[in-house]
């Protein structure tokens, strides 16, 4: 059987975007190795899959699995890919639409100039539903790691859950290591997205992820987005941010807390291919 993808990315996270809004898509674990094993595949940190939509209140519904098949339940890059995507296969007329992952309902639209705009919903403080085992909410909460000491972060769930750290320079920010313990506390029953934030101004900061499922990516919009919220919490940031990440820069704006927290940037076809499978 041939299976047909287009390889697209936003800021340089990269992905492998399956149309099965007319053929449904089940995928084996073996079959998303090779979708992103980046030797021995097509390669992408991860493969969205476009379907018909499960409720009358969206468009499509959208699923996300990161490289190590894990699923996902928010990919903020992925959304403006398929923002393009349904735009270029016609797949729809409206301007703006609303996709359905596991976990949120998004809206998403062209804004001119290669640029498109999600609106990623409100927000979640409360640790109950990053998921995250501490107790109270609160703006900045201590984890002790082993063999690295007490570690500072603030956290939120942007329909994924995320930590974001302050550092005084993302450059030599320990962003595997310090990103790989954190994500194994058990303080985090789902894992974690771990964000390094470096503020500039107001106006303008720097970020790298460690991307639960993945690693390192050279941009995560949900990470952008966990980031500018908890930055503006802690009184470093403005409603308006410019986050440069390793791949390219995404514009966050967060009115304040109970608005949802909208982000622009790029969206780029790489190229369209297929492969045979089982090969
Ligand atoms: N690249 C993404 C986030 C993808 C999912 C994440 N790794 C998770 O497991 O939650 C983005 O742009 O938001």
């Amino acid at each position: 059987m041939r299976l047909a993808f287009t390889k697209m990315h936003g800021a340089g996270n990269d992905f492998v975007v399956i149309d099965a809004t007319r053929t449904p898509f089940a995928p084996t674990p073996a079959l998303l190795r090779r979708l992103t094993d980046r030797r021995f595949g097509v390669g992408c940190d991860q493969v969205l899959v476009i379907e018909p939509p499960s409720t009358p209140d969206v468009d499509f519904d959208y699923r996300i699995f990161n490289a190590d098949g894990s699923e996902a339940g928010q990919c903020g890059n992925g959304a403006r890919a398929l923002a393009r995507y349904v735009r270029e296969a016609g797949l729809s007329d409206k301007d703006r639409i609303r996709v359905r992952t596991s976990t949120s309902v998004l809206e998403l639209g062209y804004a001119g100039d290669g640029l498109y705009t999600v609106d990623m919903g409100v927000p979640r403080l409360d640790p109950d539903e990053i998921p995250l085992r501490v107790g109270a909410r609160a703006i900045r909460y201590a984890l002790t790691l082993d063999g690295i000491g007490a570690v500072e972060f603030g956290a939120v769930s942007m329909g994924n859950p995320h930590a974001v750290l302050p550092v005084a320079a993302v450059e030599t920010a320990p962003v595997e290591s310090l990103g790989a313990a954190l994500q194994a506390h058990p303080a985090f029953p789902q894992s974690v997205n771990v964000g390094f934030l470096q503020v500039i101004s107001r106006e303008r900061a720097r970020l790298r992820v460690c991307e639960r499922g993945v690693g390192e990516t050279l941009a995560c919009g949900s990470g952008a987005c966990a980031a500018a919220v908890i930055g503006q919490l802690w009184g470093l940031l403005g409603e308006d941010v410019a986050m440069e990440l390793r791949g390219g820069v995404l514009r966050i704006r967060w009115p304040g807390e109970g608005h949802p927290v909208q982000m622009t940037g790029p969206a780029e076809t790489v190229f369209r291919g297929e492969i045979e499978w089982p090969s």
